[in-house]
């Protein structure tokens, strides 16, 4: 039987008067890469600080493995792993420092952290990268170390918001597979969010997201059946399309 690991019900935020998430439903299994697509301003953002707690819902509920995010914080935050669009790590801290603290912060004690600091930059292809500062890496490999340490806990949800900003088109498509493989290998769900239509596969459960809406929501070939679109660059342009 397959969980649940994200479950959003009826999620709404405003900014003042604008309203950034309209009455938001989604629902992520164990093991899945979700994506989320939707153009600049869509609600991206804002969704991942209210997965993270940094925003507090107008309205709405958010389930992580059968935890309520606000009444039971702690255990449904030891279920997520974070990477944000911008970058968080120290850059003048070597790659092994940057996840050390984050194992301190999670309370791993400081042997297990070091097995598991070797463990995830092995992983990453990083381990020889261990003692060398971040600012010495280039993006792809920040991105990776960022991706080691969110794993570092041992999380079975994890949140990337525009996890492959800035990075060439190789690098790109190695991320977003080494995402995929976790999913398929370890049963880990990924949210990722994205405006990068190519980053989405065809067997993908997805969700399109636009001015804090849900314009569309399932696996991406049911949805091209169903919304009549030959691929789904067409779809996003029929339902993203402003009305005439
Ligand atoms: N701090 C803020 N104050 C007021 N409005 C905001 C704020 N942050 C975001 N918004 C508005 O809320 C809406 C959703 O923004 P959000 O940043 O969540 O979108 P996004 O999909 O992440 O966009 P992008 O791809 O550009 O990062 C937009 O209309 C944006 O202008």
């Amino acid at each position: 039987m397959t969980h649940s690991a994200l479950s959003i019900k009826n999620l709404s935020y405003y900014y003042g008067e604008r309203c950034a998430l309209n009455e938001l439903s989604v629902d992520i299994a164990e093991g899945v890469f979700f994506g989320l697509l939707g153009p600049n301003g869509a609600g991206k953002t804002t969704l991942m600080s209210l997965l993270t707690r940094l925003l507090k819902p107008a309205s709405g509920e958010i389930t992580v493995f059968n935890y309520a995010l606000n009444k039971q914080a702690n255990q449904a935050m030891r279920n997520i792993g974070v990477v944000f669009q911008q970058s968080t790590l120290d850059l003048d801290l070597s790659v092994a420092q940057n996840l050390a603290y984050h194992g301190a912060l999670h309370g791993i004690a400081p042997k297990e952290v070091r097995i598991r600091i070797q463990q995830e930059l092995t992983r990453f292809d990083l381990a020889d990268r261990r003692h060398e500062r971040v600012r010495n890496l280039n993006g792809g490999h920040r991105r990776r170390v960022e991706l080691a340490r969110a794993l570092l806990h041992r999380p079975k949800l994890l949140l990337l918001d525009e996890a492959s900003a800035g990075l060439d088109i190789d690098t790109r498509a190695s991320l977003n597979r080494h995402l995929r493989h976790l999913c398929r290998d370890e049963g880990i769900a990924a949210l990722w969010t994205t405006h990068l239509i190519e980053e989405i596969h065809e067997d993908d459960q997805l969700l399109i997201l636009n001015g804090g809406r849900s314009l569309a929501q399932g696996q991406v070939q049911t949805l091209l059946s169903k919304h009549d679109a030959k691929n789904l660059p067409a779809l996003f342009s029929q339902l993203t399309r402003p009305a005439a």
